[in-house]
């Protein structure tokens, strides 16, 4: 077999302690400084993945109509079902149908003046057709979120940053799950799955079926493939960490090519953040890591904020203009 283009980290290292934990946050280290992408093996989702890629399929394999039912365009908290190029990434649709799902909470009442974003909290849509699925889809997001809770603990060792340098923000993190089914494409000019982008979050956590697609944008050698790897999933940076180490980590580019023909690909997204209202730390990094360190990336097409509602708000805005026309209309000047 040919050796992965990313790394391949063992969580049990990190478990371990002592020198293979040391092992394990070299690796960490090696891996967020030049690609930002890598896998994680040594973890304890076997089952439950299974289970949640059957769930996936079940959902989109449900009638048209059952799925519009749960449309977003329902969720002024940006929860549900999106068809088939419902959303865009660099203003072009996706080929990919979706269905995203955050923390499962109360909306909030939005005093006069109160930021936007507040709107951003709410309850899920579930389809009520699939009796596991809720149970399902509800113990991985909890399974992912210690995962990203561990991961990024150890990403504020690599810093050379207390352990806990994150938690104000993350007890609990904001959380955002996107089940996604990229049907086959038959021409060339049309295999966005989905566009070039960086994720907005502090983590990202994608978890495959079999068929690969999915690409990172590396400095050295362009557009590498990160096909699904058995027992691994995929892991990393968002824009949050990369504002937080002042460009010393960096959010990377990735996309998803299309299938070819008749093929499918299933995959599950992860992204971690912190509460909506907090701000992300800007970190006092040691003299050799900040000598390294290059500033958040600049590109006026993608402002980032460390306020981390703002910046998560965003993200969504510019992703589902449908949503923001219909509920944050008046507010968002790209709708
Ligand atoms: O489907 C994938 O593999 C990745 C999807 C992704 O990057 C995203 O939704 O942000
Ligand atoms: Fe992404």
């Amino acid at each position: 077999m040919q050796a992965p283009a990313l790394p391949v980290l063992d969580l049990q290292q990190l478990a371990a302690g002592g020198e293979q934990k040391q092992a394990f946050l070299t690796q960490l280290a090696e891996a967020a400084r030049t690609v930002g992408f890598f896998y994680v093996t040594g973890h304890q989702l076997g089952q439950l993945q299974q289970a949640v890629m059957q769930q996936t399929r079940a959902f989109f394999a449900l009638p048209e109509a059952d799925k519009q039912r749960l449309d977003m365009v329902n969720s002024p908290h940006f929860r549900g079902y999106t068809q088939l190029q419902g959303e865009l990434t660099q203003g072009k649709p996706d080929l990919r149908e979706q269905f995203d799902l955050m923390n499962e909470e109360t909306a909030t009442v939005l005093a006069d003046g109160e930021p936007q974003w507040w709107k951003l909290i709410g309850p899920n849509q579930w389809p009520t057709q699939l009796p596991q699925f809720k149970a399902v889809i509800s113990a991985y997001q909890a399974e992912l979120t210690q995962l990203t809770v561990t991961l990024l603990r150890a990403f504020a060792d690599v810093l050379e940053q207390p352990a806990d340098i994150f938690d104000d923000g993350i007890t609990p993190p904001y959380t955002h799950m996107k089940l996604i089914r990229y049907p086959g494409s038959h021409d060339k000019a049309q295999q966005q799955g989905v566009g070039a982008h960086k994720d907005p979050g502090y983590l990202t956590i994608v978890t495959q079926d079999q068929q690969s697609g999915l690409e990172v944008l590396t400095d050295d050698r362009g557009w590498v493939s990160a096909p699904p790897i058995e027992g691994a999933v995929v892991v990393n940076i968002g824009e949050l960490l990369e504002l937080a180490s002042d460009g010393y980590l960096r959010a990377t580019y990735h996309r998803v090519t299309s299938p070819a023909g008749e093929l499918e690909r299933y995959s599950c997204a992860f992204f971690m953040a912190a509460k909506l209202n907090s701000e992300v730390p800007l970190l006092q990094l040691p003299a050799q890591l900040k000598a390294q360190a290059l500033g958040p990336s600049a590109d006026p097409n993608n402002p980032m904020f460390y306020q981390v509602g703002e910046n998560v708000l965003k993200g969504r805005l510019r992703s589902h203009p449908n949503v923001a026309q219909v509920h944050y209309h008046g507010f968002c000047q790209a709708c």
